[in-house]
């Protein structure tokens, strides 16, 4: 399957477990692969085909920024559904990094892979 990636998306929110989390905004960071047939937009040479990474950056920013949650986990899965909502993708892969979160570490998160029922119906067929 064709890929259209994101990578080192940068936001910053508020977003933790503890309480002193909770009143500050913290950088996290996005990786994103979207499963998107680039085949027709490639043929016309034609933005209005293509899977609009600009415009994906800009909802996951906007997303991120205005909603707080505890878990990465949480925030890696409302992306998920977010992208899979707006956008006419075939799966999404997002690896959600806290890079300040953990002393002594480069990064800790998570990474969920999401597949629209149309995806998978096509790979049992
Ligand atoms: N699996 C997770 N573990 C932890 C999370 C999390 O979101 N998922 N969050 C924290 C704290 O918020 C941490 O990031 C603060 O340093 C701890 N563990």
């Amino acid at each position: 399957m064709d890929k259209v990636f994101v990578q080192g998306l940068e936001v910053l929110t508020t977003i933790g477990v503890y309480e002193w989390e909770k009143g500050i905004r913290q950088k996290i960071r996005f990786d994103l692969e979207m499963g998107y047939d680039n085949r027709p937009a490639a043929a016309g040479d034609d933005i209005s085909k293509a899977l609009d990474y600009a415009a994906l950056s800009s909802k996951v920013t906007a997303y991120a920024e205005q909603h707080q949650v505890e878990l990465v986990e949480t925030m890696a899965e409302q992306v998920a559904s977010l992208i899979l909502a707006e956008f006419p993708v075939l799966s999404v892969k997002v690896r959600l990094t806290k890079p300040a979160a953990v002393a002594n570490a480069a990064g800790v998160g998570v990474e969920i892979e999401r597949f629209t029922q149309r995806s998978l119906k096509a790979q049992s067929d």
